[in-house]
């Protein structure tokens, strides 16, 4: 059970790349809600030196590795987002260091006695629902995705729905939502339904 105290809980944060995640985790930081953030473990996970990483050079070679000893992360998503396998046997050196490294910042965030959002990508891909008292779901439809994708991350439209293909429809994840951010319309649009989404935490 991960709540903790009376008003305290756990929000999983998902939706599809590009949906808007990371701009309802800011709102929700601004708003005294503690983000633990996937993607930023994930970056922890495969730092110069760490073993994640020279997990990564032994299966993917020295050719996604920068002269500086990083990941070269453009080298290796050519690689992941276009291949299931090579993107599996990626998951399995990133995601059980990810886990250990999230679980660790969501246990300090509710020591803080706020409510902790984890910002997951692939919280239904890796079946986390569990993990989290209820599931928040930034929905967009796949054509919006694509386009603020392409527009953010200068990718062609090939890139940018091979990212999109690699990840569970944006469809099933608003079907499995506990609640749904529709985040289509405006900037404006979005922080009012947050602001409405927030009231019984703050
Ligand atoms: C492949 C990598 C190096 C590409 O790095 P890059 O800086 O281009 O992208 P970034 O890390 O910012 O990810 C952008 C988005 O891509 C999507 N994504 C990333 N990894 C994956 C994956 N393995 N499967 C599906 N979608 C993914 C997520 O929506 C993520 O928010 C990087 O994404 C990575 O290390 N992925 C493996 C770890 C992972 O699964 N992260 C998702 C956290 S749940
Ligand atoms: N309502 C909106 N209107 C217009 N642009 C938006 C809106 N919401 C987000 N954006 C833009 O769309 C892009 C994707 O948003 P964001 O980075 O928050 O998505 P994300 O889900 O965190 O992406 P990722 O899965 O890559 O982490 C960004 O360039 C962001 O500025």
């Amino acid at each position: 059970m991960s709540k903790v105290g009376v008003n305290v809980t756990v929000i999983g944060l998902t939706g599809g790349i590009a949906s808007g995640k990371s701009t309802v985790a800011k709102y929700l930081a601004d708003n005294g809600f503690i983000i633990v953030d996937a993607d930023i473990a994930s970056r922890k996970a495969v730092e110069a030196g760490s073993s994640g990483l020279e997990e990564i050079r032994t299966v993917f070679g020295d050719g996604v590795i920068q002269e500086d000893g990083t990941l070269n992360r453009k080298a290796l998503g050519e690689i992941i987002f276009k291949d299931k396998n090579q993107r599996e046997k990626l998951n399995a050196i990133v995601h059980p260091r990810v886990r250990d490294i999230m679980e660790a910042e969501k246990e300090a965030g509710l020591a803080l006695d706020k409510p902790v959002v984890m910002d997951i990508p692939l919280l239904f891909e890796n079946r986390l629902e569990h993990t989290v008292d209820e599931v928040w779901v930034v929905y967009v439809p796949k054509e919006v995705q694509i386009e603020r994708l392409m527009a953010r991350n200068q990718l062609s439209l090939e890139e940018a729905v091979s990212r999109v293909s690699s990840q569970l429809s944006i469809e099933e994840k608003k079907q499995k939502a506990d609640k749904v951010i529709d985040n289509s319309g405006s900037l404006q649009s979005l922080y009012h339904q947050l602001e409405l989404l927030i009231q019984p935490y703050v």
